[in-house]
C-alpha cells in the first residue's frame, strides 16, 4: 500500500444545487478506528459514497491506499454497512446470501461458490454470532442483527477498510457490544475503519480519532479534544454531551441546530 489508508483531498460535491461536500479533506492512517461526527445532512453519507468511488467528486481527488477508489473497490478491499433505510430489507435474500455477497470479487464470472467461498461465510457468520440465523431472510432479523450481517459481509470479504453508516442506530445492546468487539479485532488485524454515527458517548471507547463534519472537514483528532463541548457546539449548536439531555429533546435541539446551519449556508 502506497500512502494513507485513506486520502481525500479538497473534495467538492454537488447533488443538483445542493452542496454536500466543499473541499472536504481527510486523511486516515491504516488500522486506525475513526468516528465521523456531523449532524443530519452534514455530508457523511456522500463522503462514504466518494470513498467508494461510487460518486465521483466535482473536484479534488481521493486515494485509497494509493489507489482509485473504483480500484480498490474493484479488489475488494472496501466493506461497506449501509444505513438501515438505504437497504430493501424485503429483498428475497437470506442472510447466508448477504453475507456470500462478499466473496462475489473472488469467484469467476459464473458466481459459482467454491468451498473456500463457504467456508469463508460460515466463519464469518460465527465471528458475528449469526450462524443460526444463517438461513433466515435478512428483513427477519433484528436492527443489531442486520448490522451484524453486514459486518460479516466484509469479513468473508476480506475488506481492508470497513465503512459503517451509523452502525449503532436501532441497535440492541449485544448487538453493539459484539460490533464494537468486532472493529476493535479488524482493526488490530490491520483494518482501517471509518464509522459514522450519532452516539457520542460510546465514541471514546470505540475509536482511535474522530472527524466533525460540515460538509468540510472542521476538526479531526484524538476522540477526547474533537468531543469537548464547544467543538460540538461548532457542528451541531448544542451541548449535545450532555448526559440528561432526554432523547427527544435532543432530537428538538438537534434539529433546531439544522436549521441554524442551513441558514448560515
Ligand atoms: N441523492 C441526493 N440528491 C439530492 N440531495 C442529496 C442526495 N443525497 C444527499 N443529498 C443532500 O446532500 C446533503 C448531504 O447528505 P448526506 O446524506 O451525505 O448527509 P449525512 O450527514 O449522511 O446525513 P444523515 O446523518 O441524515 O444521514 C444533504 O443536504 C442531503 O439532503
Amino acid at each position: 500500500m502506497n500512502g494513507p489508508a485513506i486520502l481525500v483531498e479538497n473534495v467538492t460535491v454537488h447533488y443538483g444545487e445542493v452542496l454536500a461536500l466543499d473541499s472536504a479533506s481527510l486523511t486516515l492512517d491504516a488500522a486506525r478506528i475513526c468516528g465521523l461526527i456531523g449532524m443530519n445532512g452534514s455530508g457523511k453519507s456522500t463522503l462514504f459514497k466518494v470513498i467508494m468511488g461510487m460518486i465521483k467528486p466535482d473536484a479534488g481527488r481521493v486515494l485509497i491506499g494509493g489507489a482509485s477508489p473504483s480500484k480498490a473497490r474493484k479488489e475488494g478491499g472496501i466493506g461497506y454497512v449501509p444505513q438501515s433505510e438505504d437497504v430493501d430489507w424485503q429483498f428475497p435474500l437470506s442472510v447466508r446470501d448477504v453475507v456470500m455477497m462478499g466473496r462475489y470479487g473472488h469467484q469467476g464470472f459464473t458466481r459459482r461458490p467454491s468451498k473456500a467461498d463457504r467456508a469463508a461465510v460460515e466463519e464469518a457468520l460465527d465471528r458475528v454470532e449469526l450462524g443460526e440465523y444463517a438461513g433466515r431472510q435478512i428483513g427477519q432479523l433484528s436492527g443489531g442483527q442486520k448490522k451484524r450481517a453486514f459486518v460479516a459481509r466484509g469479513i468473508a470479504q476480506g475488506a481492508t477498510m470497513m465503512l459503517l453508516d451509523e452502525p449503532f442506530a436501532g441497535v440492541d445492546k449485544r448487538s453493539e457490544a459484539t460490533i464494537t468487539r468486532l472493529l476493535r479485532e479488524l482493526a488490530s488485524d490491520g483494518c482501517t475503519i471509518l464509522i459514522s454515527t450519532h452516539d457520542l458517548h460510546a465514541l471514546p471507547q470505540l475509536c482511535d480519532e474522530a472527524v466533525l463534519l460540515m460538509r468540510r472537514v472542521l476538526m479531526h483528532g484524538a476522540p477526547e479534544v474533537v468531543l469537548q463541548p464547544e467543538n460540538l457546539a461548532m457542528a451541531f449548536g448544542l451541548d449535545v454531551l450532555n448526559r440528561d439531555l432526554p432523547e427527544e429533546k435532543a432530537a428538538k435541539h438537534q434539529r433546531t441546530g439544522h436549521a441554524r446551519a442551513e441558514s448560515r449556508g
